[in-house]
């Protein structure tokens, strides 16, 4: 099965956290299968927070912002009834807002499970709840609001 952001086309495939085209980022993938997005990514060693053996925050903020802004455009495809795959154009859509919750440290050296669940799509917002896990555990959670970006953006 084809990544979500694998259908990004190329203009738009520089971010560093899901961008097919940034050889120095996590090249994140998700996946949307029955309804419910994930992605699995075990960050490097270097992503160290205050203590040691756990996860940055600022890491988890951002494995939650691009598998959200991934799930968003699968999400609102599916609503429209085509897959990301089957569009020359797929909908692009940036982070408007998000919260994380850090509900229990991440330890490193673990691969992470982050899932995506649809709250809501109205016009050009899509709000979608995040969850990050290790070993079966909830470590953080989060919601986003993903805007579409208009046409020629
Ligand atoms: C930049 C190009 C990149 C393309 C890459 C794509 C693929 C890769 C993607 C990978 C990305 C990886 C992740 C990243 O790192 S994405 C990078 C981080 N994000 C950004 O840089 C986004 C910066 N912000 C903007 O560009 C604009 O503000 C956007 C585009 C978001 C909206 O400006 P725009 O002029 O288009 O629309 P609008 O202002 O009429 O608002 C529309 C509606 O939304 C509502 N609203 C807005 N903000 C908020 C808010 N904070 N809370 C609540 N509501 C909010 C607003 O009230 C309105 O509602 P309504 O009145 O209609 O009911």
């Amino acid at each position: 099965m084809k990544a979500i952001q694998d259908c990004y086309p190329p203009k738009y495939a520089h971010c560093y956290g899901c961008g097919h085209g940034n050889p120095a980022g996590y090249q994140l993938k998700s996946y949307l299968q029955e309804g419910i997005t994930q992605a699995r990514f075990t960050p490097g060693m270097q992503y160290s927070g205050g203590v040691p053996g756990h996860v940055y925050g600022g890491m988890i903020a951002s494995l939650l912002d691009c598998h959200g802004t991934a799930s968003a455009a699968a999400f609102a495809s599916h609503e429209r009834g085509v897959a990301m795959e089957e569009q020359i154009e797929p909908p692009r859509f940036v982070t408007a807002s998000l919260k994380v919750d850090f509900k229990n440290p991440t330890p490193q050296g673990v691969e992470l499970l982050v899932r995506g669940e649809l709250i809501s799509v109205e016009g050009r917002k899509v709000r979608v709840a995040l969850s990050l896990h290790a070993n079966d555990v909830v470590c953080a959670t989060g919601e986003m609001l993903a805007i579409e970006l208009r046409a020629g953006a």
